[in-house]
């Protein structure tokens, strides 16, 4: 099951007590993400100058990379209550309504997966985030009117890994929008020390690096590495964290020199052996590995995509050449493409 792998970057229950003391509260302790950084830093400044509210921010990116995180840092440094919800937990139109109204001025309120928002819910939104209002019903029956409530200035933060799934009317009503990207090995290196050092754990800065190349760029993966490897050099190696101790307690977890697990490897391998490498369609595939669709558009795909071992294209996934490298099998020659097979023809 995906959900139990050491490498996931959907968040696991045992990591919460200790993310609390880790997850960064101030725009200084978040590491990386400099556009992003940098961006909300004058946005937020300049909403406290005009002493107004911050304007509705969407954040979007693959899980763990500090959505929540970030929603947290922009309320802390906007000197506000952030109030948290998800999409599907507002079933009725009246569950955000109650949460609306509570709203002190130019609060943040925060809805998870945003993109799991049922309609009804969404048609309260948008007055909301638009206008600071909102249409409630009074009543039942011939009696039933609706009145119109005036809401506090606030600011919707809003979160998804779907940022596709969003409609354009919801999208449009956010006046900044930020996307997440994987962090750099060093990003990652600073994140693992960084933490290292709150837990109290002595680590050298060759084993922060070894633990951040195997992260797949991905905060949430690195604290959860550091945590084991911590486990491995305490009973192990003394410990203290070396490169050695890490390399070590990661090959025992089976996660490899690029921060793959056997669910990358075997998605890897099912599209060269089962499919000739592709083009296959997401079903097909998640059929093949007995794996949920969804768990591998989000939380598989994205890294081996942007690490360039796995393609998509309008027909299907494809392993890249990099793809079988990386399994140690040779690369098909490059399949003929249809200008290759009239060379004397001019493209046209
Ligand atoms: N920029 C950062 N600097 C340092 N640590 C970070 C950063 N971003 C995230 N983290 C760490 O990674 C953990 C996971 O981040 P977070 O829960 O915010 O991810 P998320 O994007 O909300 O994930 P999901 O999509 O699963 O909700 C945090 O608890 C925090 O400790
Ligand atoms: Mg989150």
């Amino acid at each position: 099951m995906a959900d139990h792998r050491i490498i996931t970057s959907a968040a696991q229950l045992d990591d919460e007590a200790l993310e609390a003391s880790i997850r960064p509260k101030r725009l200084a302790e978040y590491l990386g993400q400099q556009a992003v950084r940098e961006q909300l830093s004058i946005y937020i400044e300049a909403a406290r100058k005009r002493g107004g509210a911050l304007d509705h921010v969407l954040i979007f990116g693959p899980p763990g990379l500090g959505k929540t995180t970030l929603s947290h840092v922009i309320a802390n440094e906007l000197g506000v209550n952030l109030r948290s919800t998800s999409g599907p937990v507002l079933e009725r139109a009246g569950d955000l309504a109650a949460l609306l109204t509570n709203l002190e001025p130019h609060d943040v309120l925060f809805v998870d997966e945003i993109h799991r928002l049922s309609p009804v819910v969404e048609e309260v939104l948008y007055p909301a985030m638009e206008d600071f209002q909102i249409d409630i019903m009074i009543g039942e029956g011939p009696a039933a009117r609706s009145i119109k409530l005036d809401l506090p200035p606030f600011t919707l933060i809003g979160a998804t890994t779907r940022a596709g799934l969003l409609t354009a009317p919801l999208r449009d009503r956010f006046g900044i929008v930020q996307r997440l990207e994987f962090y750099s090995p060093e990003e990652l290196t600073a994140i693992v020390r960084r933490s290292a050092r709150i837990m109290g754990i002595p680590c050298e800065v060759e084993g922060a690096q070894e633990i951040a190349r195997r992260s797949r760029g991905t905060p949430r993966i690195a604290n959860r590495l550091l945590r084991r490897v911590r486990d491995y050099a305490e009973v192990r190696a003394g410990g203290q964290i070396t490169c050695a101790a890490a390399q070590a307690a990661m090959d025992m977890l089976k996660v490899d020199a690029e921060g793959f697990d056997e669910l990358d490897r075997r998605l890897l391998a099912t599209i060269i052996e089962n499919f000739d490498g592709g083009p296959v369609g997401v079903e097909s595939l998640a059929a093949a590995l007995s794996e949920d669709r969804g768990t591998l558009e989000d939380v598989v795909e994205p890294y081996l995509i942007q690490q360039g071992f796995l393609v998509r294209t309008a027909r299907g996934r494809m392993a890249s050449a990099k793809g079988w490298r990386h399994l140690g099998l040779n690369p098909p020659p490059r399949q003929p493409q249809p200008a290759d097979l009239f060379p004397g023809e001019p493209d046209v």
